[in-house]
């Protein structure tokens, strides 16, 4: 399958250039643009809580595979996961907040979409309570276009800036507790997606949970009106955890027949919001809270998931999250936001090589 993709222009940087057939030419331009002794040097830093790591698309990847092994085919992160697809069908409030398509479409519109596991294990237990829970949607926005939103079930990561992330990521390498332990009193924003996970109990299902697209989105509606948001998406049935003797009798497994059985019954809906910011609200660092409960909030539409799709399918591109359509702006000043267009470039071209 083509990957499809609207393109819109408002990628942050020409190494993110969002046209598909661009993916391995973009990771090829990366290749050129960064020297050789760089990428060598940024990969042989020795794994310090000060040192001042200097990432790049390649050894945040590298470093990833450093942790969890390199899987030929697979993706280096949220690797453990399926295909599944469904529909998206828009509010009429929708159309108030942004002009793009999928928020202005009368009908619903199609969703390929991707359940996943954080972290780079192929086998990385549904039962685990510290993982992230992974959504990942593409919108079909006609003229074979989409627009992408990329999920995780916590309202923040686990990094402010690719530089903390990729210290953190060859810190944890290491497997030395006492340099992991001083990483994280060194880091405590790197520490907040942890206890945000711990206090809540492990999903029973990759349908019962709360997802956000972390990162901060500027919507523009028909009339150039913007509205600075957060998204989330909430289970319809609302959110339906295990105990942690439930989860430790559970199968590693267990949310792909969990799924099965629910779809058999009916569709796995979601209720797309998008959380409303206010002036001060922290716009650029992925780790920072907003205080949610204090927040309006506009129903977008209801994400619908209805049957499996071929992994074939949603293996043949990546779900990036800078692939948005006009009417929805990135971050401007979020150094996260464009490294994971430009890190998911890498792992694919590797894991289709
Ligand atoms: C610099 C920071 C990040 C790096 C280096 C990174 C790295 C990666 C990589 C390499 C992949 C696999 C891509 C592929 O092969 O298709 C991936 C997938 C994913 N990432 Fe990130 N990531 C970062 C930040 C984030 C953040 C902030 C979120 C929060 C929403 C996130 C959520 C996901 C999800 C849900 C997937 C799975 C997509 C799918 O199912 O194909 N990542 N990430």
């Amino acid at each position: 399958m083509e990957r499809r993709r609207f393109d819109n222009g408002s990628a942050p940087s020409s190494i993110c250039n969002n046209r598909h057939s661009n993916v391995k030419d973009r990771t090829m331009i990366f290749k050129r643009l960064v020297p050789a002794a760089i990428l060598v040097a940024a990969l042989s830093i020795p794994p310090s809580t000060s040192a001042h790591a200097e990432a790049d698309a390649e050894s945040l990847v590298d470093a990833l595979n450093a942790i969890f092994g390199k899987h030929d085919g697979l993706r280096a992160a949220h690797t453990h996961g399926f295909c599944v697809k469904g529909s998206f069908t828009p509010t009429a409030e929708a159309a108030s907040l942004s002009k793009a398509p999928h928020f202005n479409s009368k009908t619903p519109v199609n969703v390929i979409g991707r359940f996943s596991m954080g972290g780079g294990a192929p086998d990385a237990s549904n039962a685990q309570k510290d993982n992230v829970r992974g959504l990942a949607l593409h919108f079909d926005i006609g003229g074979g276009n989409t627009t992408d939103l990329v999920m995780i079930s916590a309202p923040v990561f686990v990094a402010k800036d690719p530089d903390q992330f990729l210290t953190l990521l060859t810190t944890v390498a290491t497997k030395d507790k006492d340099k992991i332990g001083a990483f994280f009193k060194a880091n405590p924003n790197a520490t907040r997606q942890a206890e945000w996970l711990n206090a809540r109990p492990v999903p029973a299902s990759y349908a019962t949970v709360n997802y956000w697209g972390v990162h901060v989105f500027t919507l523009t509606n028909a009339e150039g009106k913007k509205q600075v948001i957060k998204y989330k998406a909430l289970p319809v049935g609302g959110e339906v955890g295990l105990s942690d003797d439930e989860a430790k009798a559970k199968d590693p497994d267990f949310y792909r027949p969990e799924l099965k059985e629910r779809l058999a019954k009916g569709p796995a809906e979601f209720t797309l919001t998008a959380i409303l910011g206010e002036p001060g609200d922290p716009a650029d660092d992925p780790t920072a809270f907003w205080p949610e409960d204090q927040r309006k909030s506009v129903t977008l539409g209801t994400i619908s998931i209805t049957d499996f799709e071929d992994d074939k399918t949603c293996d043949a591109g990546i779900f990036d999250p800078t692939n948005i359509a006009d009417g929805i702006e990135g971050p401007a000043n979020d150094k996260i936001f464009p490294m994971r267009s430009a890190a998911y470039g890498v792992s694919f071209a590797r894991r289709t090589k």
